[in-house]
């Protein structure tokens, strides 16, 4: 038998394109009784091909999530109006945290003055904002565009602000409302709260000369659903005049909802005053009111396929990835793009394996926890002093609720991933998932009910032995790291008599 013979061939180019340093030879396999045998091609590396990024998603402002450390004093910044500056003051608010103090002048910079006519007629930048939980986005965008909008003399839809689900589009609702305080601007809610036919009766009004009817309101907050609704079927519902169109919670709105939505408004907007043109020299001295987006999200995406369905213009991304360098580092390559999110600095996270052999997994509602204090942790799943808030109890009984765990009135509530996003309930100063999230996402929201607004907070994950490695890749991928934490029989003694106690009074 002959011997296995090395087959070479001659190269000074690798399969990358690069020049090979050392060697001008490669192997590609040997020969043996005359057959040439090719190495084991399963096994060679083939090289990841990288996304090229387009620049404004390369390089982002960077945030920063240092809340705490941070903030500028209300009086040290000048582009805020004396009076939404009294009116932050009248809600004890002092300073003015990171994306506020970054974002803010940007979207009034876009802006010439006592006008809604962007500069030199070109047409504004759009902006997108990933910042952690509990950082401040809403002020970030609602301050600016009332700030904007309060000069206004006539009443016309001008701002759009939309929201994955009514809950959020309430809280949302209520802060426009109260910075508008002590101005002519009418905020509307069109969140499925009240029927359809008495939202189309705040919406519009007659016309006392035309009596035609026509939009009485400046600020609507809405969900994709109800706007379609009203474009649809509300006579006199205008939005050619629109000018800001704020999407908060934006990667969710685009999972979730139907995408048209938003060919709707386009049409809406511009069918009638005209769709957007490329930008010539003619164009410059046009007129054209522009309209903005403004988007934001604590974990937006920054797939470029999914943000392109937004047909924005010129965006500026601002993010509050740790560093510039670590954007860069991103990895891009698979179709469901995963960020670095940042969660607040304040944040202490564990996981916790849970070794009980009968750990359920729960069907929900038991999925999420919010808690007062470390003591009702421990004893919220048997405790009297819980509620439970989902999507099978009303909205008018969530609120209340909610309103009795600010008020220290429960110390616990057991609710599914409806309260995971956007809400914002004080205090909370524990998140116990019961289960493994299902992703990156969801955990990033889970766990941002607490430590918000630059406030201290804790948050365990409880897994079986099975969920724990699904666990830890999915945290990985996110270049995040979440603490094992294990919890000794001596740690769990003082709880055990309470236990016994409160299921004792159940039985
Ligand atoms: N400058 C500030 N000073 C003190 N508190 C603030 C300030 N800005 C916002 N807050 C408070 O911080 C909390 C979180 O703000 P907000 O709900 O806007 O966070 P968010 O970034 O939208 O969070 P999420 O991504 O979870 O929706 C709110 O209770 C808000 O009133």
């Amino acid at each position: 038998m002959d011997e296995p013979k090395c087959l070479t061939v001659s190269s000074d180019i690798s399969e990358n394109g690069d020049k090979d340093e050392g060697s001008n030879v490669q192997k590609v396999g040997f020969e043996i009784g005359g057959y040439t045998v090719l190495p084991d091609v399963t096994k060679t590396k083939v090289e990841k091909v990288k996304r090229k990024l387009p620049a404004w998603l390369e390089s982002p402002d960077v945030v920063e999530s240092d809340i705490a450390n941070k903030q500028k004093p209300l009086d040290s910044v000048s582009f805020i109006s004396d009076r939404i500056r009294a009116q932050l003051k009248h809600n004890q608010i002092t300073h003015l945290f990171p994306v506020q103090w970054q974002v803010i002048p940007e979207i009034l910079s876009s802006v010439i003055p006592n006008s809604l006519m962007s500069k030199l007629g070109l047409p504004p930048r759009d902006i997108c904002c990933s910042a952690p939980t509990g950082s401040g986005k809403t002020l970030a965008f609602s301050l600016p565009v009332i700030q904007l909008l309060e000069t206004c003399n006539t009443r016309r839809l001008r701002a759009l602000v939309v929201l994955p689900v009514s809950d959020l589009a309430l809280q949302v609702y209520k802060v426009f409302q109260d910075y508008s305080e002590g101005t002519s601007l009418k905020v509307a809610l069109t969140n499925g709260q009240l029927s359809l036919a008495e939202e189309q009766k705040m919406l519009t009004t007659r016309n006392d000369v035309t009596e035609e009817l026509e939009t009485a309101v400046d600020i609507l907050v809405t969900t994709p659903g109800r706007l379609v609704d009203h474009i649809s079927f509300t006579q006199g519902f205008d939005l050619t005049q629109l000018r800001f169109l704020i999407l908060d919670e934006v990667d969710k709105i685009l999972e979730e909802v139907k995408h048209d939505w938003l060919d709707y408004l386009e049409r809406a907007v511009y069918d009638k005053r005209g769709w957007p043109q490329p930008i010539t020299a003619a164009s410059l001295n046009s007129a054209a009111l522009p309209l903005q987006k403004l988007l934001f999200s604590a974990t937006l995406t920054q797939n470029p396929e999914k943000l392109e369905k937004l047909r924005l213009c010129e965006p500026r991304l601002f993010t509050s990835v740790i560093s510039k360098e670590q954007s860069m580092d991103v990895d891009h390559s698979d179709d469901h793009f995963t960020g670095k999110y940042t969660t607040p600095q304040g944040l202490q996270e564990y996981y916790i394996e849970c070794r009980v052999p009968n750990k359920q997994t729960p069907s929900t509602p038991i999925s999420v926890t919010y808690t007062k204090t470390e003591e009702s942790t421990c004893v919220c799943w048997i405790s009297g002093h819980s509620s439970e808030v989902s999507g099978d109890i009303s909205k008018k009984r969530r609120t209340q609720i909610i309103r009795q765990f600010s008020r220290s009135h429960i110390d616990v509530i057991i609710t599914t991933d409806l309260m995971a996003r956007g809400l914002d309930v004080d205090d909370v100063s524990t998140v116990v998932s019961y289960d493994s999230p299902p992703y990156i996402k969801t955990y990033i929201h889970r766990v941002g009910r607490t430590a918000r607004a630059g406030k201290p907070g804790q948050a365990y994950t409880i897994l079986n032995a099975k969920e724990v490695s699904y666990f830890r890749k999915m945290i990985k991928s996110s270049s995040k790291s979440v603490k094992a934490r294990k919890v000794g029989r001596s740690e769990l003694a003082p709880y055990v008599e309470r236990c016994k106690q409160i299921l004792s009074a159940k039985e």
